[in-house]
């Protein structure tokens, strides 16, 4: 099928900032899972959590290129008017500051506008994430509120694909798949 196809993945299992066992096996699994994609970069979030998960993903990907970026890292995305949230969520971001706002919402549009693009031929990319960054992409890919990627909260390793075509609106092909971590 053509078009580009955007597969979102939680880091492992984190401890202290670090992968723990379960998390370096939940990694090897979706790695294993990806090697037969034609997968064309693998990027992957700043913090050692995803750094470590896409170096165990790009073991099992000989040649694809791997990349640190700050868009594909944990922020914030855009939540509109806080004050408007229900009350669960207000409080979960009662200490977020107006800067770290505003930091969030510009990596979160830079986000969508360097991989929510629509491909003439077929393309995977893979990335390497955090809970808030696949709950940003699901809710552009549905046309929610700008506030529902908030409780969209996917597992650790499982995958999120979004599929991108030319004239169609992006197809959710898989949210929070996880057959791969079953062994
Ligand atoms: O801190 C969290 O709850 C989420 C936010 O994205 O991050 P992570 O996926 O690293 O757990």
């Amino acid at each position: 099928m053509t078009g580009r196809f955007v597969h979102l993945v939680r880091h492992g299992e984190a401890a202290g900032g670090a992968l723990t066992e379960t998390g370096r096996r939940q990694a090897a699994a979706v790695g294993a899972r990806m090697a037969s994609l034609p997968i064309a970069a693998l990027h992957h979030g700043p913090l050692p959590r995803a750094a470590e998960t896409a170096r165990i993903v790009a073991s099992h990907l000989p040649g694809v290129p791997v990349r640190e970026s700050e868009v594909c890292g944990d922020y914030i995305p855009p939540v509109g008017d806080p004050a408007a949230l229900p009350r669960v969520f207000r409080d979960f971001l009662a200490e977020v500051t107006e800067e770290e706002y505003a930091h969030g919402a510009a990596l979160a549009r830079a986000a969508l506008a360097t991989f929510a693009r629509p491909s003439e031929t077929e393309t995977h990319d893979l990335i390497v994430t955090h809970a808030f960054t696949v709950g940003w992409f699901l809710r552009d890919a549905l046309g929610a509120p700008e506030p529902r990627w908030l409780g969209q909260n996917a597992s650790n390793c499982a995958l999120t694909t979004i599929l991108y075509r030319p004239g169609r609106p992006p197809a959710l092909v898989a949210f929070n798949e996880a057959s791969h971590l079953v062994i």
